[in-house]
């Protein structure tokens, strides 16, 4: 008896070559834990191609599983969830990347979990448990560090992986905190969990290995660090 239904928000940017492989994994995953399912790809005009690659797996998997909506241009992390959510049919969201830094394998704990306690929300989590990152860079690692030390130290949320992008959501859970959250860029992630701790929802935290990725480039830039530490700031003086 499956009622349930999970809904994958996977924001894409340049991501061609990973597109069909990723949907490949989660498909298997889905089918082999016997969820319904479906996949919103939020594709921000991609030069390299990345929507001729989805609507070659429309045909594959056929469209209510995959459904493509696009916005013209490179507009933000937070906002493409936005976007992505208005078109998702299933009561639970899953909030992932499509570089496969997030594997797919993850989402059955994720699954579990949330059915156990029954939580509003499941974080992956890079920095309890077994949880861990592999392939960045010493600046990178000190990046990631330091902003969750940051959101720690000044917001206190009690959530090891503030800034991690791998989420299990119940979608009025996801449709209320996202209404409150007003970050644009990577922060968005952040935001949203420091105002869901606020909020007093349920969270679990599963510890995930975020693997960097294989294809391709990431996207987090100089100013989204800035805009980031605007965010915690921000968040301090409202919440
Ligand atoms: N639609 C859309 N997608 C985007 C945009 N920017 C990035 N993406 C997509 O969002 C995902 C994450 O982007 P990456 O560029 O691969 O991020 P990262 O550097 O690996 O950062 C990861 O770690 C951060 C810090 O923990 C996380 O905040 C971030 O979400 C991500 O998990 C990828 O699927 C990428 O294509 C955008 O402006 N628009
Ligand atoms: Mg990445």
């Amino acid at each position: 008896m499956a009622t349930d239904k999970y809904s994958v928000l996977l924001p894409t940017y340049n991501e061609r070559k990973n597109l069909p492989i990723i949907i490949w994994l989660l498909a298997k995953t889905f089918k082999e834990n016997n969820l319904d399912w479906e996949v919103v790809i939020v594709d921000d005009g991609s030069p390299d191609g990345t929507q001729d690659v989805a609507k070659q797996l429309i045909d594959v998997y056929g469209a209510d599983q995959i459904l493509l909506k696009p916005r013209a241009g490179k507009l933000g992390l937070g906002t493409a969830y936005v976007h992505g959510l208005q078109y998702a049919t299933g009561n639970f969201i899953i909030i992932m990347d499509a570089d496969f830094s997030h594997h797919p394998s993850a989402i059955p704990e994720f699954v579990a979990l949330q059915k156990k306690d029954n939580l509003d929300i499941v974080t992956g989590t890079r920095y309890r448990g077994d949880g861990g990152v592999y392939g960045w860079d010493l600046k990178r690692k000190l990046v990631s560090r330091g902003a969750n030390f940051l959101a720690t130290t000044v917001l206190n949320p009690n959530i090891s992986d503030c800034t991690g992008s791998f989420r299990l959501y119940k979608k009025p859970v996801l449709e209320k905190v996202i209404s409150e959250t007003k970050s644009k860029g990577y922060v968005f992630q952040m935001e949203m969990i420091v105002r869901a701790r606020a909020m007093g929802y349920a969270i679990g935290e599963v510890p995930i290995s975020f693997v960097d990725r294989v294809y391709g480039e990431s996207k987090l830039g100089g100013d989204e660090i800035v805009q980031y530490a605007k965010g915690v700031w921000n968040l301090f003086t409202s919440i």
